[in-house]
């Protein structure tokens, strides 16, 4: 099987969670950041889960799970600790439903990358099911290569491309102030607005009502 990579916004997406351990909570945590409807199926929560049920966040069916939960289902995430469970899960999953199984990379067709956040860049990693050991030594490794204030310098990449897209210059020249914006020297934040002052200064293309 092969997994292609993508990046989801879950907002206003039906998403059900079998299980309210541990890992569920990895899971919930991280669709969270998108505006999902979160249902969790579980006789028990931890107690960060719990938390986020008291602030509404997510909706908890107190119970143990049945095939009607899974009822439309936009994305299904089976996280109990009862192989016999996620069986059960598995087989009553309608046909079309994108599924993670928490204890089996191949069995599900959607697996979780590990991933660094930096503001708007995220960088994934997965070794589908290989070595989810390896992912985290990875991840280590590009904590440091990439350091918490990236944010901040993506930030300042995002503002220029903005500008710079919206400038009255050729493709060509637009692509060349794109690159030369990577430079080390614009990790310096008076760099950084010495430029976008000067790229604020540049004429802008005409719209058509001009
Ligand atoms: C990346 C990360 C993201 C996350 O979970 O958020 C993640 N696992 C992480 C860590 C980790 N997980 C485990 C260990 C202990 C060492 C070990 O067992 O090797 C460690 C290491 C540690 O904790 O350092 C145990 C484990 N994991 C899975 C199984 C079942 C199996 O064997 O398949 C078992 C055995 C359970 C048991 O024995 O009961 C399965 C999965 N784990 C996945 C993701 C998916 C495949 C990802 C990939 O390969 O790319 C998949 C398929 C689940 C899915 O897709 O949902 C996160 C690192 C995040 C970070 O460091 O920031
Ligand atoms: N992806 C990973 O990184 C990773 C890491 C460790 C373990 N795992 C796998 O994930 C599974 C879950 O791990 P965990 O640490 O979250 O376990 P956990 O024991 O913390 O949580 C299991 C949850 O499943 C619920 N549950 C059990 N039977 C149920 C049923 N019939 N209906 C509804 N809910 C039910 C329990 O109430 C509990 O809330 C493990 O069995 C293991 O295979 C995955």
């Amino acid at each position: 099987m092969a997994y292609v990579p993508l990046n989801i916004d879950f907002t206003d997406k039906q998403v059900k969670v079998i299980g309210g351990g541990k890992i569920a909570k990895r899971r919930v945590k991280a669709i969270l950041e998108s505006d999902a409807v979160i249902h969790v199926i579980s006789p028990e929560l931890t107690e960060d889960l719990f938390q986020l049920y008291l602030d509404e966040k997510i909706i908890w069916k107190k119970k143990i799970f049945e095939s009607s939960d899974l009822e439309d289902a936009d994305f299904i995430i089976s996280a109990t600790n009862q192989q016999e469970v996620n069986d059960v899960i598995k087989k009553s999953a309608p046909k079309h439903s994108l599924i993670n199984m928490v204890s089996d990379a191949q069995v599900g067709n959607v697996i979780f990358p590990g991933t660094l956040k930096r503001g708007k860049l995220q960088i994934s990693v997965t070794s589908t099911g290989a070595s989810p050991k390896l992912v985290s030594n990875i991840l280590d490794d590009l904590e440091k290569q990439y350091p918490v204030d990236y944010e901040e310098y993506v930030e300042f990449l995002f503002e220029s491309r903005i500008i710079i897209k919206s400038l009255n210059l050729e493709n060509t020249e637009k692509n060349q102030l794109l690159e030369s914006i990577l430079s080390d020297q614009y990790f310096d934040k008076d760099e950084q607005n010495k430029l976008t002052n000067w790229l604020r200064r540049q004429p802008k293309k005409r719209t058509r009502e001009e």
